[in-house]
């Protein structure tokens, strides 16, 4: 049974958040891979300024699930429509920003950070027109927001794994997208490196972004996060706060208690 809170929270306390248009829609869609689906049957809508965990064991779909609103894995049956578009008639893909689970920075071609978040500009300018100062700008920006504006002429192989992963965003960021889909982008890192991620995605929750995060370390994400997906085998087995989450996973290891007694 999934289980469902209505009331979302308002992380920047301003009251202003639209929630009247859902960001994200999805009504009994289907997600996979040659065909085949791996999740199937996902009723959601993301409301703006919504930052939504997705939870779950690992291979129950999670990536798939949030690969599915980029592009990056099939849209097999159902609805679903991001920004109000269909997902099949959704032309600007620089409206979803998306941080791959596994960072690729490194492996043989040196490049700077400025030069890869420079990348995330290239879904607006061909890649033989001089960035504008307007994308320098933007870049600028956006190295700001992850804290790493004092990085930029670094290259990207002298970071620590926490520091690309924030590299990473920041490419996703300097599209300005109005949805921003990460998936596990505190993996991996030491303790420190988390706290600043998180800290990261707490200004962005608090400036309004609508975020999906996939992740395992929902700890790390205490107070960044107001709505929980949990994923198992290809279903959504929740959805709701983080307080009603812990109030489930409570009663379940109660029952399970039982169970066993
Ligand atoms: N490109 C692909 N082609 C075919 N099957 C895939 C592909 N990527 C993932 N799968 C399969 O889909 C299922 C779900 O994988 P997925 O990566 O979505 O799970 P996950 O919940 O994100 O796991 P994890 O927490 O380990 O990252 C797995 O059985 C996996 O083998």
């Amino acid at each position: 049974m999934i289980r469902s809170e209505g009331d979302i929270a308002d992380p920047a306390g301003s009251g202003t958040i639209d929630t009247a248009e859902p960001v994200v829609s999805m009504h009994r869609a289907a997600f996979g891979y040659q065909g085949r689906p791996v999740v199937t049957d996902i009723d959601v809508e993301v409301r703006r300024g919504e930052v939504v965990a997705v939870l779950g064991p690992n291979g129950s779909g999670k990536t798939t699930l949030v690969k599915g609103l980029v592009g990056l894995s099939e849209h097999l049956s159902g609805e679903v429509s991001v920004l109000g578009t269909p997902l099949a008639r959704l032309r600007d893909r620089t409206r979803i920003g998306y941080v791959p689970q596994r960072h690729t920075l490194v492996g043989g071609v040196r490049a700077t950070v400025t030069e890869v978040v420079a990348t995330g500009l290239l879904a607006r300018r061909p890649w033989w027109r001089r960035a504008s100062r307007a994308d320098r700008a933007a870049v600028q920006q956006s190295l700001e927001t992850v804290g790493l504006a004092d990085r930029a002429r670094f290259d990207v192989d002298t970071l620590s794994g926490g520091q690309q992963r924030r590299v990473l965003i920041a490419r996703a960021l300097v599209a300005e997208p109005e949805v921003l889909v990460m998936d596990e982008p505190t993996a991996g890192v030491d303790h420190a490196s988390q706290a600043v991620l998180a800290g990261v995605l707490q200004r962005l929750g608090a400036e309004g972004t609508t975020m999906l995060v996939v992740t395992h370390e929902l700890a790390a994400l205490r107070g960044v996060v107001d709505r929980i997906l949990e994923v198992d085998t290809g279903h959504l087995v929740f959805d709701g706060t983080p307080r009603r989450y812990a109030v489930h996973q409570a009663e379940l290891a109660r029952a399970a208690g039982r169970g066993s007694a």
